[in-house]
């Protein structure tokens, strides 16, 4: 519908009233010019989120429940109200007959502007709108900060196609036009101190049909429809949980140069869908846990050194092609790590796999049976000159207040002899808080092996133990599959998969 034709039907509706189209005289500008020198390629574009929705439909509640949950990043929410034109002294005047629903009364150039200085890494400040006044020249203006996060949140947010072609993600609130009515009569009374007849005058006239006008056919834009706003706790949970997702992998590799996330694919999401699921039977757990493993497996050879090898092929000609790395050899942290071995077996025949143990004990994570001595398990394995306790070390962790202190102790180790002279494939399914593999690690160092020589696969990565290591390890390459939303209050990874070991072995039965 053409902004005339609309227009029309909302003068045919309601009488006489100022619409909200109107000429603005240019403004002066009221942005801050960048604060920073940061060079414009070298700055790390933010994720921006739209979220849209009829008035009251709970978009600001949805907005604040997701930054309340993104606490680990840094986000900025913009709202469309900041960019409300200031009214003429005629609109002041006759304000009950000002349309502020209709996609004029928004200085959209000026939100552009904005969100273009924040995307290169400006601070900008944004006018602070007053409903009461209706002035948005209220001081002192706010100072938005570029963020990895931002949220432009508006009833016509998705409206302009230049706004909405900055969106990486949009989200529109859809909630029941009574409930929005109902919502809408009690917050104008009691925050903007207007009365029932105003509120439902301004509604019939002018938000009603807006809504049908402008913003419900922005629906068709949305990626994702939240019903019920505010309420709907799954919707809010699955767009945090996809956001860290990309946001914690995108950091963290730009962080971290050695640290490789396989390439997802919904083949890969898929498997990852199965295994997470708790209600997924020992078969098919230990079926796609060993699909994804052999990919994180294959991937990580990728990372080994080669070695350029001429053939020449049975139609005599001559291919130029390379040789595998030949010293290499795996170790695996028992009991979980022991799941990967055969994929790395069916990669490389052959292959020497040696084997770490260590436990660990203060931050209530699964103990191994007896701290006398090896577990039970370890019978095949024990040899009476490798066996020993060789390390006992703690591990302090603050979190929450709180200050845990975490033992962590190696307790076995059989490895090659000449460990020194390969390339390791260390391998353990989950890198949580980092203290398992910063042991074994340390181990393979102390054996001789060079810092660049290990290449620890596993197939999901707590960002906690990506930062212990990496930063511990500089050289050292890890290769995952996925990186998780982070460690609960017991330091076990979430969304996660359980205890892997009892799952795959099938040792978590009643
Ligand atoms: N799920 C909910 N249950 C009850 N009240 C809600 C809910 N969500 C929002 N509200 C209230 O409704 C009003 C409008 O919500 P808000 O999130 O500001 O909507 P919007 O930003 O879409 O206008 C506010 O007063 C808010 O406290
Ligand atoms: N001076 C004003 C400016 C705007 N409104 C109404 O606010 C609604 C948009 O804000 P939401 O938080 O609900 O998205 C919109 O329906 C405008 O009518 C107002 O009443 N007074
Ligand atoms: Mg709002």
């Amino acid at each position: 519908m053409g902004s005339n034709a609309v227009e029309d039907l909302i003068e045919a509706s309601s009488g006489v009233h100022y619409s909200g189209f109107h000429m603005e005289q240019p403004r002066t500008p009221e942005i801050e010019q960048p604060t920073t020198s940061i060079d414009d390629s070298f700055h790390k574009q933010p994720f921006i989120i739209g979220v849209a929705g009829g008035a009251a439909s709970g978009k600001t509640t949805v907005c604040d429940l997701i930054m309340e949950q993104l606490r680990d990043q840094r986000v900025v929410l913009v709202n469309q109200d900041s960019f409300y034109h200031n009214l003429t002294l005629e609109e002041l005047t006759k304000v009950h007959e000002y349309n502020f629903d209709h996609p004029d009364a928004f200085d959209t150039e000026q939100l552009l502007c904005v969100v273009e200085k924040l995307k290169h890494g400006q601070a900008v400040d944004i006018p602070k709108y007053d409903f009461k006044s209706y002035k948005n020249d209220v001081f002192p203006l706010r100072r938005v900060n570029p963020s990895d996060v931002i949220i432009l949140e508006g009833i016509l947010i998705f409206h302009d196609p230049r706004v909405r072609d900055l969106m990486n993600m949009k989200i529109f609130v859809d909630t029941d036009a009574d409930v929005r009515l109902a919502r809408r009569i009690r917050r104008d009374t009691a925050e903007k101190g207007r009365d029932i007849a105003t509120v439902l005058d301004q509604y019939s006239k002018f938000v009603k049909p807006a809504f049908d006008d402008f913003i419900l056919p922005t629906k068709k834009y949305a990626d994702i429809i939240i019903p019920r706003g505010g309420d709907n706790h799954v919707a809010i949970d699955l767009i945090v949980q996809h956001l860290r997702t990309k946001l914690g992998q995108h950091d963290l590799c730009k962080i971290y140069p050695n640290l490789y996330v396989i390439q997802s694919t919904f083949q890969i999401r898929g498997m990852h869908t199965l295994i997470r699921d708790a209600q997924t039977t020992k078969h098919d757990f230990v079926f796609y846990a060993d699909r994804l493993i052999r990919l994180v497996v294959e991937h990580g050879l990728g990372h080994l050194p080669f070695t350029e090898k001429q053939v020449i092929t049975p139609t005599g000609s001559v291919y130029s092609g390379v040789d595998f790395c030949k010293r290499l050899c795996g170790v695996s942290v028992i009991r979980s790590g022991e799941s990967m071995e055969n994929a790395l077996r069916a990669c490389c025949k052959g292959i020497k796999i040696g084997k770490i143990l260590i436990h660990r004990e203060g931050d209530n994570g699964q103990q191994v049976s007896n701290l006398q001595g090896p577990p039970e398990s370890l019978h095949l394995l024990r040899s009476p000159e490798s066996l020993y306790w060789l390390l006992l070390s703690f591990i302090v962790i603050y979190k929450n207040n709180v200050i845990s202190l975490i033992m962590m102790q190696l307790i076995y180790e059989k490895l090659p002899l000449d460990i020194a002279e390969r390339h390791v494939l260390l391998l353990d399914p989950i890198l949580g808080t980092g203290n398992s593999a910063v042991q074994a690690i340390s181990l393979l160092l102390k054996k001789g092996v060079p810092e660049s020589n290990i290449l620890f696969l596993n197939l999901i990565s707590a960002p906690q133990g990506v930062h212990v290591v990496c930063k511990r390890f500089p050289r050292i390459k890890i290769v995952t599959s996925e990186i998780e939303i982070g460690l609960n209050d017991d330091f076990r990874v979430i969304p996660g998969m359980g205890e892997f070991g009892d799952r795959y072995f099938g040792t978590d039965d009643d």
